[in-house]
């Protein structure tokens, strides 16, 4: 339906979808129709030469993958029992009304646009809509089945569909879960998105079953909040992954985390426990470590154990061994046939944790029994899960660049929160801090909870405030003081959202190394990242990249009819940054043409000469780091892409 004026009207998908008119274009090419998502709507009404006209929506989406690789959840009574079954998930949810809205994915074209296997929740009480695309393993497993190999695929998943969502689930059985939960929490590296593992002890096929709650309580975490955590789901709780352990087999109630309070509550409210989310100080990208040495094992000692039978255990190849030991990691001070086949292996360089039987505590050297076990070589593993404590040793012992004795360093030392050895003195007294206490007096306060309510509502803004003046100090203050440097205030505006809109290189540098999250949205979906392009701040764009910052798809999607403005108006500082942020500079605008043409179409051979030349500088710098073309790798792909378009030079 094109307009009678030099202006193009195009078609949304459907006809109850509001229209665009794209206003004072540089070409009158055929009109045409273009996916028009909601926040696809927004990011287009920032151009400058469209006009959006309906009003843009008031709520964003947020995308969730979940990949399906079995357990109870998803199966159906076979002859030998209940096993999983194949391609049944998705067409049954899509029946639930409150797993799948039929009128918004229909009304939105949600399924040309993401694909049949994706679904969309009802508007969440925070106005989110959540849709959810879902990746089923073929064949589904009973987790009894999982293998390593089974875990480094979900990892490689994650890795690859990382930047297209915004958190993921994995429905699991229950039996391993608490395995695969703590090793995919090491294999995942400087993480900053959420991961759920979750699953059910009925079908959510059957009647009476905890598996829509689970899942559904799953992917509201997935899709509302941004924990930067492997984390494990179930019966409204939500756990540190490496810290759980399945305590029932019977009860909807089956997991625990013994030495850890949930991360979150899901009651009325969904309640994050902020203040025992766990955040990587660090600020490097996110990556998967796949490789995992399967060398290692559990023993678990009993009374009148046999020498014979731990030397059997310890022989090579086995290179990593969890010893479960009595109370607070003691073993028998008289059995010196045990003790020395434990120090050959420890001499021989076998790495053994010390980790207790008891579901709760540590392992202490109180007890002459436990010291035993240090002298025979043997590393305290304090608080840890034997499921935590053995897939860390098989993370850490797959290794290749490191010494035997880093090795050791790593396992002694907290990598993803799954002990609390480094924590100890950690917490700080709200009572302590001065400003709380007079604020609190002058309320007439003095209750915890009330007092923690006080600081959480007032540091965020204040902590912007500092940001907004680039002052470290009053920052570092306010963490002294218990606060979370890394929560959004009413706006949902971090600090680090702040200190990349004023362009502060060191502010973003100290809240990244605080474990700010990239991934925070504000209320308008904002990410750090996109304030800093839209405030042109070259080398907060840089920093937040190498973090592991990326645009969103729908971002992605719509660059191209950005560049193309930024072209038409020869703002080569725009197009630099719009580049440094990931967007590709091939991506055509909304009428099929890039950039590079909107520049040759009006002339202008110094916008033609820079995009070669930015192009030119990414060919170094990607051909620089590959020595082999990756067919899959898109940046490759953009250059080469580029390359092979005439650009009339
Ligand atoms: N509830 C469950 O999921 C148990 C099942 N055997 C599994 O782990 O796959």
């Amino acid at each position: 339906m094109a307009d009678s004026s030099n202006h193009i009207t195009c078609l949304s998908r459907a006809l109850s979808q509001p229209t665009l008119k794209l206003a004072e274009c540089n070409d009158v090419s055929p009109a045409r129709t273009i996916p028009l998502h909601p926040c696809r709507r927004r990011m287009l009404s920032s151009c400058t030469s469209i006009e959006v006209i309906e009003p843009v929506t008031s709520y964003i989406e947020a995308r969730v993958l979940v990949i399906n690789t079995g357990g109870t959840i998803g199966m159906t009574l076979h002859d030998n029992g209940l096993a999983p079954q194949a391609n049944a998930f998705v067409k049954n949810l899509r029946k639930l009304p409150f797993f799948h809205d039929e009128k918004y994915a229909q009304e939105t074209g949600l399924f040309e646009y993401y694909g049949d296997e994706t679904l969309v929740l009802p508007l969440s009480k925070n106005n989110k809509r959540i849709v959810y695309t879902i990746l089923e393993y073929d064949p589904l497993l009973d987790s009894s089945n999982m293998t390593t190999e089974d875990w480094a695929k979900i990892g490689k998943d994650i890795e690859k569909n990382y930047e297209s969502y915004d958190g993921f689930v994995i429905l699991h059985g229950t039996d391993t879960m608490a395995y695969t939960a703590s090793a995919l929490s090491f294999m995942c590296e400087h993480l900053g998105k959420v991961i759920i593992v979750t699953g059910s002890q009925v079908p959510i096929y059957e009647m009476r079953n905890d598996g829509r709650d689970n899942f559904l309580g799953a992917l509201l975490i997935a899709g509302q909040f941004v924990i930067p955590e492997v984390c494990l789901y179930f019966y409204n709780k939500l756990y540190r992954g490496n810290r759980s352990t399945k305590v029932d087999t019977g009860s909807f109630n089956a997991f625990a985390s013994p030495n850890l309070t949930p991360l979150a509550t899901a009651e009325v409210d969904i309640t994050i426990n902020w203040d025992t989310v766990w955040r990587a100080n660090t600020t490097a990208k996110f990556q998967v470590s796949p490789e995992l040495n399967r060398n290692v094992g559990l023993l678990r000692l009993f009374p009148g154990i046999t020498a014979a039978t731990v030397r059997a255990f310890l022989q090579p190849p086995m290179e990593g061994v969890v010893l479960e030991t009595y109370g607070s990691g003691n073993a028998p001070d008289n059995r010196k046939d045990l003790l020395d086949e434990l120090k050959e292996a420890t001499d021989r360089g076998v790495i053994i944790m010390n980790c207790t039987q008891c579901l709760r505590g540590t392992v202490s050297a109180s007890y002459a029994t436990g010291t035993v076990l240090l002298d025979a070589g043997l590393l305290p593993g304090s608080d840890m899960t034997p499921e935590a404590a053995l897939s860390k040793l098989s993370y850490v012992l797959a290794k290749k660049d490191i010494s035997l004795d880093a090795k050791k360093k790593m396992m002694a030392r907290n990598l993803r929160g799954e002990m609390s050895a480094d924590l100890a003195g950690a917490k700080l007294c709200l009572r302590d801090s001065r400003f709380i206490q007079a604020i609190a007096k002058s309320l007439s306060i003095s209750c915890k909870e009330e007092l923690e309510a006080i600081r959480d509502a007032l540091t965020p803004p204040l902590a912007c405030a500092a940001a907004k003046n680039g002052d470290i100090e009053a920052l570092e203050a306010l963490k002294e003081m218990g606060s979370n440097l890394c929560l959004g205030d009413y706006d949902g505006r971090t600090p680090l959202h702040v200190a990349a809109c004023e362009g502060n290189h060191k502010v973003v540098e100290y809240l990244l190394g605080l474990g700010a999250s990239v991934y925070a949205k504000d209320r308008y979906g904002d990410t750090p990242l996109s304030n800093a392009v839209r405030f042109r701040n070259k080398e907060v764009v840089k920093l937040l990249r190498k973090t592991g910052a990326h645009f969103s798809k729908d971002e992605l999607d719509e660059a191209g009819t950005e560049l193309c403005s930024l072209a038409a108006s020869a703002d080569l500082d725009g197009l630099e940054i719009w580049s440094l942020a990931g967007a590709d500079l091939n991506k055509p605008g909304y009428d099929g043409q890039a950039a590079i043409g909107v520049a040759q179409a009006v002339g202008n051979q110094k916008v033609v000469a820079f995009l070669v030349q930015l192009l030119s500088k990414k060919a170094k710098t990607v051909f620089g780091q590959f020595n082999e073309y990756d067919e899959d790798d898109e940046e490759e792909n953009e250059v080469i892409k580029f390359i092979a378009t005439p650009t009339g030079l």
